[in-house]
């Protein structure tokens, strides 16, 4: 998979939030997009998933061959502080449902998901009595435990505590090798593991 930029940038009204970016980012790699709050590292996100327009400059996504970028959606599995997860759903059928649009890791089916994220007990519980922990541990293993080529993690470690983020570093360790792996953060247990940085402040 590549996603390659070309003179990205985004603004918002007459504000930019970055400019001029030219990248690629590929297979196998893994990417930190880092700056501090409010500096854009969920607009380039969100750029980068397909779900933001850039204003200027160019986006295009590949595997073998072009991905238009409505079907990137199909390519991608996402985890970040503004999706939630549906409150009325018990973690089995919020299980179930999120894999009736994604496949199953190898490995990896609705028992032992439950069993990595070491919830067994609240298997049946609705989410909506999740600590902001479990709600967080739930939407990582969602996503890192999803058969999809690129995985974007927006701000991972975000209401874990120090077992929280053992947990998360294991994870990625288990399920990005093979992956393209992009992570949005600003705290450097998130993204150590990632070869290649990028400072949004580079871009302003
Ligand atoms: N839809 C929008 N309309 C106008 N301004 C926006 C919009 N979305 C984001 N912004 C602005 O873009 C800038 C970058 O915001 P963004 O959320 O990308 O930063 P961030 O680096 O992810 O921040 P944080 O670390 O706090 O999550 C901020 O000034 C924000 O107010």
């Amino acid at each position: 998979m590549k996603i390659a930029l070309n003179n990205v940038g985004r603004r918002f009204n007459k504000e930019w939030i970055f400019k001029n970016l030219s990248t690629e980012f590929v297979s196998g790699k893994s990417y930190a997009i880092l700056g501090p709050n409010g500096s854009g590292k969920s607009t380039l996100l969100s750029v980068l998933t397909g779900s933001l327009t850039p204003s200027e400059g160019e986006i295009t996504f590949a595997d073998s061959k072009e991905i238009p970028v409505e079907n990137i959606y199909q390519y991608i599995s996402l985890a970040a502080p503004y999706l939630e997860l549906i409150e009325t759903f018990t973690l089995k059928e919020i299980i179930e449902f999120h894999f009736k649009f994604k496949n199953f890791a190898p490995g990896i089916d609705a028992k032992n998901l439950i069993t990595l994220l070491g919830l067994e007990k609240s298997a049946n519980k609705e989410i909506k009595y999740f600590s902001s922990g479990m709600k967080q541990r739930t939407k990582l293993a969602l996503a890192c435990c999803s058969d999809s080529p690129i995985l974007f993690l927006d701000e991972p470690t975000s209401n874990l505590d120090v077992q929280g983020i053992n947990w998360y570093q294991e994870l990625i360790e288990k399920f990005t090798k093979e992956k393209l792996t992009i992570i949005g953060s600003n705290q450097i247990q998130e993204y150590e593991f990632c070869s290649e940085h990028i400072q949004i402040f580079d871009y302003k």
